[in-house]
């Protein structure tokens, strides 16, 4: 689609100063940015190449055995899926869980017996119960109380629905006045709230708490200490969850961007004083800018409605139809953006132009974000027990199991872009794959070698079903936006 006829007025104002940070970075600077990303990763065993002809690699600086670690890539950006928000309680900023099983299991459990999903009101109310942690035993009445519920039910266990546990013992659970047995061998950190005051965002930490907030989250808070106007970032918000949660990860970028742009500032403001220099000029400004946008520059990007793969259900007659509406959506929402956080020294970075760019690095690179439930391990724990203790907790485990039927291991969702990561090529017949260890309970990206790999052998990783038959692969890669070139497919090409 024709940038010329973008709605957007900034995107011919700025052309010049977007086509400057959207322009690929020299091989040298990309050379550079991610030797200095794998140092500080500490994940020596690994080279990034850059070709002009298939662009950035990633390849082997060591044997690798098969199962050894490769990588544990943090994310750039990353977002918890609004509609997972109801199942668990994660930290905003690693997306460990927090608080303790007792207010996992009471959480989920009293939105769910709200009636409503991911809905900002329920999230709300339920958080300002979430306060504390808790560890009280259960009473003698209390025990008889769910065992009453239980019973009333009959012995069919699929008959009982949240409703058969009280609101008063759900929140005892959530504000830790009702604790469930063994649960001590399954701590969790405590949760830390939003230093702006939201109730949308929590932490393990007041080090993932700070951080969040100096390198995104002040700019993006609803609470009423934000840095931008909450009355419109709630808006934003609510179009963002009501459309796709991609937009909650590009005003991430955004902020994230901004928050640097405005660190640099500073810290050239005291250098020129100093120094007694000049201070800044509109070049200067630029400069600073396309510095903090660098991590963003790195990454592999084509607008967003133009590299979106076309749905099944839309007929190819209307591709252009799709992808203006698709457009048009992420207008809609930089618009709502831009009267939350927009920043005049930063406008090219609220152009569509960027915008659909940020976006469309989201859709082609994103790797989803998956973080095993402890609760899921508490209850197998509690099944694995020998008799008698195994039925003696079950007394009162079963009510809250039996409640939250096969919901009781939903993970922790989201998508994450991950910046050495996302520089990994597809194979059919990949090297390696993004696999979570038992031990691996954050939100990084993990990646495994799943055969011998060489010294200087390239690492790859899979995309798509890697044992889907050769035509379906290429179909699947074709919404990735490329032909594969792997050997599995030079030798099955018909
Ligand atoms: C996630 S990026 C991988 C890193 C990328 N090479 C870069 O320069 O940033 C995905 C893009 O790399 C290219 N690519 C990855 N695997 C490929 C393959 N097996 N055959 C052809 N192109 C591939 C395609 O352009 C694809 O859209």
């Amino acid at each position: 689609m024709d940038s010329s006829s973008s709605p957007c007025p900034l995107d011919r104002e700025l052309s010049s100063q977007i086509a400057a940070l959207l322009a690929s970075p020299s091989s040298q600077s990309i050379q550079d940015f991610h030797d200095e990303l794998i140092r500080l990763r500490e994940c020596h065993g690994l080279k990034l190449k850059y070709d002009k002809e298939v662009g950035k690699g990633v390849y082997a600086n060591k044997e690798f055995k098969e199962g050894e670690l490769i990588l544990k890539d943090q994310m750039l950006v990353a977002a918890q899926h609004s509609s997972n928000k109801v199942d668990c309680l994660v930290c905003s900023k690693c997306f460990r869980f927090i608080g303790s099983i007792e207010l996992q299991i009471g959480r989920k459990l009293y939105l769910q017996s709200c009636g409503l999903s991911s809905k900002r009101d329920c999230t709300y109310k339920a958080f300002s119960c979430a306060s504390e942690e808790g560890c009280a035993e259960f009473s003698e009445d209390e025990e008889n109380d769910i065992m009453e519920n239980y019973n009333d039910l009959g012995s069919s266990s699929s008959n009982l629905k949240t409703h058969t546990l009280s609101e008063e013992m759900l929140k005892s659970l959530i504000n830790g006045d009702l604790s469930l047995p063994y649960t001590k061998n399954f701590g969790l950190p405590p949760v830390i709230k939003c230093p702006g005051g939201c109730e949308e965002e929590h932490y393990c930490s007041k080090l993932c708490a700070d951080s969040d907030w100096e390198s995104v989250h002040s700019l993006l808070c609803t609470g009423q200490s934000s840095a931008s106007s909450p009355a419109a970032m709630v808006k934003f918000l609510e179009h963002a969850n009501g459309t796709n949660d991609i937009f909650i990860l590009a005003a991430k970028m955004i902020s994230f961007t901004i928050l640097k742009y405005r660190k640099l500032k500073q810290l050239h403001f005291e250098d020129c004083k100093l120094h007694n220099k000049l201070g800044e000029t509109d070049d200067s400004r630029f400069l600073m800018l396309l510095e903090a946008w660098k991590p963003i520059s790195m990454g592999f990007k084509k607008r967003w409605w133009d590299c979106i793969a076309l749905p099944d259900d839309v007929d190819p007659c209307n591709e252009a139809s799709f992808r203006a509406q698709i457009r048009d959506l992420a207008f809609t929402s930089l618009q709502l953006l831009k009267d939350a956080i927009f920043d005049n020294e930063c406008a090219p970075l609220f152009s569509l132009e960027v915008y659909g760019h940020i976006i469309g690095m989201f859709e082609l690179n994103n790797l989803d974000l998956v973080v095993a439930s402890p609760v899921e391990d508490y209850f197998i724990y509690i099944d694995e027990f020998p008799s008698p203790e195994k039925e003696e907790a079950e007394i009162h485990t079963r009510p809250f199991l039996d409640s939250l039927g096969d919901e009781y291991s939903v993970c922790c969702q989201g998508t994450a872009f991950f910046p050495l990561q996302s520089c990994m090529n597809h194979s059919c017949a990949p090297s390696a794959k993004a696999f979570k260890r038992d031990e691996d309970r954050d939100g990084q990206a993990v990646i495994l070698a799943c055969r011998p790999i060489s010294l200087g052998e390239e690492v790859t990783i899979s995309y798509i079903d890697e044992d889907l038959p050769y035509e379906e692969r290429q179909a699947q890669l074709a919404d990735y936006g490329f032909k594969c070139r792997c050997p599995k497919c030079s030798e099955e090409e018909p």
